[in-house]
């Protein structure tokens, strides 16, 4: 009987008090839901695309989510699914996101039914929590991602890019004045190094250890588990069940060790006091009745959060936007032209970074097409009213956010072009519900790091332009790909020259 109730009838009642506000959506099977129509859909549109022509579109909803564009068709853009057990509402109609967007109420928390999969990630972290948990670690927190603090980390930042670009232009020079380069590791090792400086100050070097364990715990976490989360054998020691828990003690055990020690300091450009050193004296400030026990949790929860959250995201987002400059070489002039402007030969600093608008208009724009999260989602925790529908508590809403970035209605005929002028008077002037703009989420949720990853995308981006002059290699395959955030399948594969060749010719 309760198996009867969690797989059929608690989300049939659901579903229910939504289709009698006049919502509709495709039929839900027992069990599956509208999985196997997904994965229909899915396998439909990668063998459109392997027949036809390899062309590079930016309308990646089309690609990751074929089954809701063909859904919005149907139904509109208000539509209920089901995705196993749990019955989602599918929203992308502007007005209804806007109200999302402001609406500030603890009863619209992040899903749960996920809780469990990601708990080995990201414990009960910041991004993952709701109601008072959240709101709590929210304000001990934010202040250390004011732009005050993150200013201070522009040293750093540089810092971290040197070995990169060092090595790129080791390759170039060995390639006799270019090569090809397939980006997207060495991005993924500079923000690794970035949030591990930022993260742990001066017990840097212990800090990438941590990270080196926290990246084999997400290849670990994402081994098939379909069975073990039917089933709740998450609890049986499985040989990955027991990969995580190792791993996890080791990397809980590290970081509880270089709080402790404070750290020796290794090495420059480090900030006065680590990322970590900071939370831990704000909740301790904050009080709370945080025992040691908590306190522990909160610092090893949330340094795993900041990892997953912002690592990734971040490199992710570099490479998306070198691929569009490549693609595009009049703004890869423009903004080489700025930066140069800007900073003459030096890296850039907090004065030149903030004037950089061409290159903030670019990423703005590389975010608009790529945004690396494509869903926000939310779990309506208690029955609510958003936009005069009646949302009953546990209905799990999903808001597709390619889909939102590339409506003509509100971006213009030119949605699904590289234009980045349209942000010249920010995103009020390029579209016409700004609300609908959201690369770094939406409301009270909205992402933590957005001052540390423009800042951290500036950089490098600037520094790149600084040094490299850049193509798209032939190698390229366009296939954004959604892995637990989305990117290129393949990898992005630059030729690239030194800048200075360029000049002298
Ligand atoms: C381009 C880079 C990044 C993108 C696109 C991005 C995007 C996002 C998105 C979409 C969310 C969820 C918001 C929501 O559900 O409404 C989020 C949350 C979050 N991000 Fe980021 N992020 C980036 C970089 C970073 C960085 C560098 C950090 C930290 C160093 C970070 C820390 C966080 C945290 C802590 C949250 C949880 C906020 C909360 O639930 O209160 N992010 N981010």
């Amino acid at each position: 009987l309760h198996f009867y109730y969690v797989s059929w009838l608690k989300p049939e009642r659901i579903r229910r008090k939504l289709r009698l506000q006049g919502i509709a959506g495709p039929p839900p099977a027992f069990l599956h839901g509208n999985l196997k129509d997904v994965k229909r859909f899915l396998m439909e549109e990668k063998e459109r695309r392997e027949e036809g022509e390899e062309t590079i579109r930016h309308d990646y909803a089309s690609i990751i989510f074929p089954h809701f564009e063909q859904w919005r068709k149907e139904y509109g853009p208000i539509f209920l699914y089901t995705m196993g057990n749990v019955p989602m509402l599918h929203v992308s109609q502007a007005e209804l996101v806007k109200e999302m967007n402001l609406c500030k109420s603890l009863d619209l928390g992040k899903a749960t039914y996920l809780k469990k999969t990601h708990e080995p990630l990201f414990g009960h972290g910041i991004l993952k929590s709701n109601g008072e948990l959240w709101a709590y670690q929210r304000r001990i927190i934010a202040p250390e991602f004011f732009m005050g603090k993150v200013k201070g980390m522009v040293d750093l930042m540089v810092d971290s890019a040197i070995p990169m670009l060092e090595t790129w232009e080791g390759r170039i020079e060995n390639g006799g004045g270019r090569t090809e380069i397939k980006i997207d590791e060495d991005l993924k090792t500079y923000s690794a190094d970035v949030i591990s400086r930022a993260s742990f100050g001066s017990s840097y070097s212990k800090g990438k250890q941590i990270f080196m364990k926290l990246y084999e715990l997400k290849k670990a976490v994402s081994k098939p588990n379909l069975l073990v989360e039917i089933t709740g054998i998450r609890h049986i020691p499985t040989r990955r069940n027991r990969e995580v828990w190792r791993l996890n003690k080791e990397i809980r055990s590290l970081i509880l060790q270089v709080v402790k020690d404070g750290g020796v300091n290794e090495g420059h450009c480090m900030p006065e006091k680590n990322f970590l050193q900071a939370i831990l004296h704000n909740a301790s400030v904050a009080g709370n009745g945080c025992s040691t026990d908590n306190a522990e949790d909160f610092v090893v929860d949330n340094c795993k959060t900041i990892y997953f959250a912002g690592h990734e995201t971040t490199a992710v987002s570099t490479a998306w936007c070198l691929l569009l400059l490549a693609m595009h070489q009049e703004w890869q002039d423009r903004a080489r032209a700025e930066v140069s402007e800007l900073c003459g030969g030096n890296p850039p600093d907090t004065h030149s970074l903030l004037k950089m608008k061409t290159l903030a208009m670019v990423i703005q724009e590389a975010l608009r097409l790529y945004p690396p999260g494509p869903v926000v989602a939310r779990e309506a925790l208690q029955d609510l009213k958003l936009g005069g529908i009646q949302l009953p508590k546990g209905i799990n809403i999903f808001i597709p956010v390619p889909t939102m970035h590339q409506d003509p209605n509100s971006w213009g005929p030119d949605a699904f072009e590289f234009k980045p002028e349209r942000f010249k008077n920010g995103v009020i002037g390029a579209c016409r519900v700004p609300q609908m703009y959201m690369p770094f989420g939406a409301g009270p949720r909205t992402c933590l790091g957005q001052n540390f990853a423009m800042i951290e995308l500036k950089i490098v981006l600037a520094l790149i332009l600084q040094k490299f002059r850049f193509d798209l290699s032939m190698n390229y395959r366009h296939s954004p790909k959604l892995r637990l955030i989305v990117e290129p399948e393949f990898g992005v594969d630059l030729i690239m020259t030194k800048v200075e060749l360029n000049l002298v010719d």
